[in-house]
């Protein structure tokens, strides 16, 4: 069935309403776990046999939004809202211009190894909707079992902690369940490498503010939160030295990103140099966050299964900007790290956010005293998908870096700054 929607405006929208059937497939799927169980269940998608490390998600929608979120490269996704795919898939692809970043959803494919559904929606219905989750996976040769019990299997990771795991297609269903030492762990990879920009990019070259981004695996709308903000943003490796390029920057944001932040000392090892050597505004978000604290030496460890999940509830312990001490925001998260609550903090920092739940660090910032401007926050203020709560940390960065600028073109002669040109600078030391 299909037919033409009509925006306010009287446009027709690019497409029609669709609803069919997508899936027909009876071939056998297994999730074995390494802690011994295994799960029988339907193939969609690819028909792929593969490893990862086994996560679940409390959000109860987005999964096109989760599914393309880099931070989840090497993961099985099981979601544990039961009905996975009734809205379909968009079209991804965007025009580059100043406005957007070239993509609808969070980066151009589907970043996680496999996901793992109770329900998959076999009718789809969405007005942006191009086509079911099904076909999708099958384009990005991701596998996906179906027909499982998924609140079985969350109740394993929430108790074992979040384990390896196999989807096992086809005639590799009726297989037993690997060996131990057959697992594959994504996390003894440097997971960054695989998902971060190779060369930097300019994106609103002419925004009213520089600022650099440090990329490990960017969602799409922290770089859309930035530029909507009129940043001129400026993207760059992981490992990319910023110490050589700052001078011509207002701030430094550093981006979500997969895997063990162990991984990224390099990164960590740089950004100390900057939090010593210079005095503007800086801002992490999860693995950024992490990289953050650890570089001003605090240590990241491994959660028992993460936060997962677009309902995780953070108390402000300090006030900065939009956020108020005292009042409790409501965050869309993911990650399995986290970086270890002292008493005493280290000097020049103090805990910003902590989780109402577990009571895990979910940010950190430097105190006033220190005469840094530096924050960094574990849950996602950037969202998508999820609440909006703390969007205007955006405004607040950008704010601060607009702030610093004025400051700085008071007290020092213009003309005598370098010129920056958006790109060919930045291209030519990489
Ligand atoms: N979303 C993220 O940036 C996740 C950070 C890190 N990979 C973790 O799992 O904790």
């Amino acid at each position: 069935m299909s037919f033409i929607v009509r925006f306010r405006n009287g446009a027709p929208a690019l497409r029609g309403v669709r609803s069919y059937a997508s899936v027909s497939s009876s071939n056998p799927a297994a999730l074995h776990l390494r802690t011994g169980q295994s799960f029988v269940g339907k193939s969609f998608g690819a028909p792929v046999s593969l490893f990862g490390e086994t996560v679940f998600s409390t959000s109860i929608t987005s999964y096109t939004e989760s599914m393309t979120d880099p931070s989840y490269r090497g993961q099985i996704l099981v979601f544990t809202t039961p009905l996975i795919g009734n809205y379909g898939v968009p079209e991804n692809e965007a025009p580059f211009n100043s406005e957007d970043v070239g993509v609808v959803l969070e980066s151009k494919g589907i970043q996680c190894s496999a996901i793992i559904v109770q329900d998959l929606a076999e009718r789809f219905s969405h007005y942006t909707a191009m086509e079911s989750l099904d076909a999708w996976c099958k384009r990005y040769n991701v596998p996906g079992i179906t027909g499982v019990d998924t609140r079985a299997i969350t109740r394993l990771l929430r108790d074992h902690g979040t384990t390896l795991g196999r989807v096992a297609v086809g005639p590799d269903a009726a297989l037993s369940s690997p060996a131990d030492h057959e697992y594959w762990d994504p996390t003894t990879e440097n997971l960054v490498a695989q998902v971060s920009t190779r060369e930097p990019y300019t994106l609103n070259p002419t925004g009213s503010v520089n600022i650099a981004v440090l990329d490990f695996g960017t969602k799409a709308n922290i770089l859309r939160s930035l530029v909507r903000r009129d940043a001129a943003v400026t993207v760059l490796p992981w490992n990319y030295d910023f110490n050589n390029v700052r001078d011509y920057f207002d701030g430094l944001f550093l981006t979500n990103g997969p895997g063990d932040p162990g991984q990224c000392m390099e990164a960590a090892m740089n950004v100390r140099k900057t939090m010593k050597e210079w005095n503007k505004p800086v801002f992490g978000i999860c693995m950024g966050h992490q990289i953050i604290g650890i570089a001003a030496g605090m240590n990241a460890y491994r959660m028992r299964f993460g936060n997962r999940g677009h309902n995780q509830p953070v108390l402000a312990l300090a006030s900065s900007g939009s956020i108020t001490a005292g009042r409790v925001y409501v965050t869309s998260q993911n990650h399995q790290y986290a970086l270890e609550l002292t008493d005493p903090f280290p000097e020049g920092w103090e805990p910003f956010f902590i989780n109402c739940n577990d009571s895990s660090v979910e940010g950190i910032k430097s105190t006033v005293e220190s005469g840094k401007r530096i924050w960094g926050v574990q849950f996602h203020p950037e969202s998508a998908g999820g609440p909006l709560d703390t969007i205007e940390m955006f405004t607040d960065f950008v704010n601060e870096c607009k702030a610093v600028k004025a400051s700085l073109a008071r007290t020092q002669s213009v003309s005598s700054a370098p010129k920056f040109t958006a790109r060919s600078p930045i291209i030519a030391t990489a």
